[in-house]
């Protein structure tokens, strides 16, 4: 008899996760479990909370969601809150829990923790396994070896495009899922209630209408149904082939392909994603904004890849630029652009709805994080920080790979990239249509 626990951490789906699969396929006994971490409470070293309203909302709807998807295979989610290696050791010992199964998450808290795990369960003779599965491409499938992986994006991307490198299919949710052990009893209350308790129904953000991605929609409900109801949508409307010409734009909710927050979660996965462009590009035809989607989760990939080649470093100030000097840092600076009070119209515009909404689009969060860094001389590990708790699409890779990026630590060869806002806002908002927007609500504004 095999019990086994599956320790969900940014996986929260059942299609297509190859270790859930996996495990499901081990077990005769299965113990699902999510744990609410009390040190995601803690303010950062910068003194705000690590884990801001929007974020909790799109938790909470994945959470939800997946616990739904789990009873309607015979079992449920086990919701805990607690310091993690502890929460799981009282788990397994109650469950007679033998094995132990996580997706591998290359980040270094992340890792830390399945250290620890495993140095407290081995001894015990419970076997931890961890399983890569949130790239589109499987490591193993690059044509070099993963410590090979070139300095820059374009070179990565050439390589990759001349292999052709085969994707995999997107696996199907398992049909059933084992029975919880018989020792953990199914808690009496709702998940709803559980994560309310947990994390505070009153905390809940006002909903805002101009939101480009209004995460109280329904429409937009980050769990599994809700994630391939947004990719049908997105499909059966042809937006992929106007991708490329719309992807600057800044206001509205189809300029981009608001893919984002459904996988960071992991309730899709970019095979899923990619699996469904495919299917759209042989019924509608390729042109080049189905290409550009590509291209972009290329980019998705380069940052998990960056992560698996250097680890650690590219969390330290100088990320892998150790000889170039160190970040500067201007707390009052810092508190101005995160309160969207530089009196930079177009900056404060954008800090403005990143607060208001979890969403930023991608050209100006580059804008923004530019500004803080080389307009404002403030650490870009502090920006990073403030996306880390405000975005609800914040992924550990994509987030540190692009602000390292920006600060000219990561592995642009160019160095620095410092954006003109000035030119940025004649050039993308050129009638102050987006200012007016966030600043004063409605009416339009002179460039
Ligand atoms: C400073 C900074 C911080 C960022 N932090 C995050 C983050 O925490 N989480 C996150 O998902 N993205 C992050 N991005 C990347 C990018 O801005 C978002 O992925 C994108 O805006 C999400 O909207 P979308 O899904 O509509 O993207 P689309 O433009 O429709 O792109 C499709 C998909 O490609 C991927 N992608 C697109 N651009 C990038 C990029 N530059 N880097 C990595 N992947 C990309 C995303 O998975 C995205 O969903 C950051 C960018 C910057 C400049």
């Amino acid at each position: 008899m095999s019990r086994v626990l599956y320790w969900f951490r940014q996986d929260l789906r059942l299609r297509d996760n190859r270790c859930f699969i996996r495990a499901c396929d081990q077990a005769d006994a299965l113990l699902p479990v999510y744990i609410l971490d009390p040190a995601m409470e803690q303010p950062t070293r910068w003194g705000f909370d690590r884990i801001g309203p929007h974020r909790r909302v799109v938790l909470g709807q994945a959470l939800r969601g997946l616990d739904r998807q789990l009873r309607q295979r015979g079992s449920g989610l086990c919701l805990l809150q607690g310091q993690p290696v502890d929460q799981l050791l009282a788990m397994v010992r109650q469950g007679a829990i033998d094995t132990v199964w996580v997706e591998d998450i290359a980040a270094p808290q992340e890792r830390a923790l399945v250290d620890a795990l495993k140095q407290s369960l081995e001894p015990l003779g419970v076997s931890v396994y961890t399983g890569w599965q949130s790239s589109l491409i499987a490591p193993d499938d690059l044509p070099f070896a993963i410590d090979r992986l070139p300095d820059s994006f374009t070179p990565f991307r050439k390589r990759v495009e001349q292999a052709a490198v085969c994707i995999e299919h997107p696996y199907p949710a398992p049909d059933a899922v084992p029975p919880w052990p018989e020792s953990v009893p199914y808690p009496t209350a709702s998940i709803d209630a559980q994560f309310d308790a947990l994390c505070g129904a009153s905390t809940r953000p006002a909903v805002d209408a101009r939101s480009a991605f209004p995460c109280d929609d329904p429409d937009c409900s980050v769990d599994e149904i809700g994630a391939q109801r947004h990719l049908d949508q997105y499909f059966a409307r042809g937006l992929p082939h106007t991708y490329k010409a719309t992807r600057n734009q800044l206001i509205g909710k189809d300029y981009s392909s608001k893919w984002s927050p459904f996988l960071a979660l992991g309730v899709l996965s970019a095979r899923q994603v990619y699996a469904a462009r495919q299917h759209f590009e042989q019924a509608r035809g390729a042109n080049e904004g189905t290409y550009w989607l590509r291209f972009e989760l290329l980019w998705r990939d380069y940052f998990r890849f960056l992560h698996l080649k250097y680890g650690r470093r590219l969390y330290h100030a100088r990320g892998l630029a150790p000889d170039r000097p160190a970040p500067t840092h201007d707390a009052d600076r810092f508190e101005r652009w995160k309160n969207a009070d530089t009196g930079h119209a177009f900056i404060d515009a954008a800090m403005t709805e990143l607060s208001r909404t979890g969403y930023l689009s991608n050209r100006m969060r580059q804008v923004v994080a530019s500004y803080l860094i080389h307009d404002l001389g403030c650490d870009w590990r502090a920006g990073a920080a403030w996306f880390e708790s405000q975005l609800v699409d914040y992924d550990v890779y994509s987030n540190q790979g692009n602000w390292l990026y920006l600060a000219g630590y990561g592995t642009d060869p160019r160095g620095s990239r410092r954006f003109n806002p000035d030119k940025q806002a004649q050039d993308y908002d050129p009638g102050g249509a987006y200012r007016a927007l966030w600043l004063s609500g409605t009416a339009a504004m002179p460039a």
